[in-house]
């Protein structure tokens, strides 16, 4: 077998049944080194078999696996173990272990017989550890990790494996949004940075379109489209994979691919009252409200938000517009003139439920500013008491806003209207 340059993974004519049912049939498809391969599809059409018999843990019933071009098949396990690493979708651990020497499992390929852990051993098991944020956890028993800490810990065990090729069973299942933003955005370093190759079932369509190179989209145990997001990730396919409505667009500048999904509810009974907003929020709160404008399908801009915020990641995933301020800085003049440009362009501003610091406040100073001329709905679930870190400048402006707004008290009510 000979394989192509660049080519670290090939899969032939791959079928793989369970008793006499088919669950993959005809599988083709090549990974080149430091491709981030997305595999998509409905539920129970082979994604985990796929990745099972990548990694020996299944055999197939014809076709051939070659990584590196060596048939899988005939390569010790142990050597299959230094070039694949597997984080399963079961974060089952076994309890007698604590997270550390569950990580330092990962080491096990790379070591002889007998063989224990030398300092170089120790430095990437602790590195692997401090890259996935567990460090303070490594004298924990399995059995009192959360799901999402399990999952961090498979993640770390892996890593420790220094494979080449990374195969991943939805990893930010039990993970939450800062998490799964943080864990693919460092798996895409890793591909970058090191050369690693990473095949990964994902459910979520926009974090697969937001982090992977290509995808593969399954469809009763075939491939049904495999290619750039562009090529894959368009709404006659998604409709034709998972019988769902959706709407694709493109974020200013990108290509990368953002499906809306519209329920029959959005598409047809509730009328929109407006077609773009403008929404002010920061630190998760705006998350809740982000993802109901973009099913309804509004076009949404959000700002100023720092960079790395959660709902600055949330906006990103959902393809809105962002006006973004560098991480952990005060809001610079620059970008207010950018916020108010947008405020001006959408139909209205929404004010979400957050809570005001010295940081953010040019964000309400902006607002109040607007307010005479521009619609406004305040989402306001908790009094501005309990939410103003600026001994009171910020209830000053808010009330000042709030007299000409919509208060809305939770997003039932604003759901009514918008
Ligand atoms: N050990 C098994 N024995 C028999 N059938 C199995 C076994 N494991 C899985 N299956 C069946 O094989 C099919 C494919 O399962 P698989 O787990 O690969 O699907 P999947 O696409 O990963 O699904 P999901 O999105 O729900 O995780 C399903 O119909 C499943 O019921």
């Amino acid at each position: 077998m000979i394989n192509m340059p660049g080519e670290i993974l090939k899969v032939e004519k791959l079928c793989f049944k369970y008793n006499d049912a088919d669950v993959l049939k005809d599988i083709n498809f090549t990974l080149e080194v430091g491709d981030f391969v997305g595999i998509l599809g409905p539920n129970g059409c082979g994604k985990t078999t796929l990745l099972k018999n990548i990694n020996r843990w299944l055999q197939p019933h014809q076709g051939n696996i070659h990584i590196d071009g060596s048939n899988i098949l005939k390569i010790s396990v142990k050597d299959l173990a230094k070039q694949v690493a597997t984080v399963p979708q079961d974060t089952y651990l076994d309890i007698a272990f604590t997270a550390e020497q569950i990580v330092a499992m990962g080491r096990n390929p790379h070591l002889k017989n007998f063989e224990s852990e030398q300092s170089k051993d120790r430095a990437i098991i602790e590195d692997s550890m401090k890259v996935m944020d567990i460090l303070h956890l490594k004298d924990k028993p399995a059995y009192q990790l959360s799901g999402g800490e399990r999952q961090r810990v498979l993640i770390a065990r892996a890593l420790a494996q220094q494979p080449r090729l990374l195969l991943l069973d939805e990893p930010t299942s039990h993970l939450d949004i800062n998490y799964q933003w943080e864990l693919l955005e460092l798996l895409k370093k890793l591909c970058v940075e090191k050369s690693l190759t990473i095949l990964i079932v994902i459910h979520d369509i926009n974090l697969a379109s937001m982090f992977c190179n290509k995808v593969i989209l399954l469809k009763e145990h075939r491939i049904f489209k495999m290619g750039n997001l562009t090529e894959v990730l368009n709404e006659q396919n998604i409709r034709e994979v998972f019988c769902m409505d959706v709407q694709v667009t493109f974020p200013k500048d990108s290509l990368r691919p953002v499906a809306i999904f519209l329920s029959p509810t959005d598409k047809n009974v509730l009328p929109k009252p407006f077609k773009s907003l403008h929404v002010i929020c920061g630190g998760g709160e705006g998350e809740k409200l982000l993802y109901y404008l973009s099913q309804r399908g509004y076009k949404v801009s959000v700002g100023v938000l720092n960079k790395g915020d959660t709902d600055w990641k949330v906006a990103h995933l959902l393809g809105f517009t962002v006006i973004e301020e560098v991480p952990f800085s005060p809001i610079t003049e620059e970008k207010i003139l950018e916020n108010i440009s947008h405020i001006n362009r959408s139909d209205a501003v929404i004010l979400a439920n957050i809570p005001f610091g010295l940081g953010n406040l040019k964000n309400l100073a902006c607002l109040k500013q607007l307010v005479a001329r521009k619609r406004v709905f305040i989402l306001e679930e908790k009094d501005i008491g309990e939410r103003d870190y600026t001994n009171g400048k910020a209830t000053q402006m808010y009330n000042e806003i709030k007299e000409r707004a919509t208060v809305l008290k939770s997003m039932q009510e604003l759901k009514k209207i918008i």
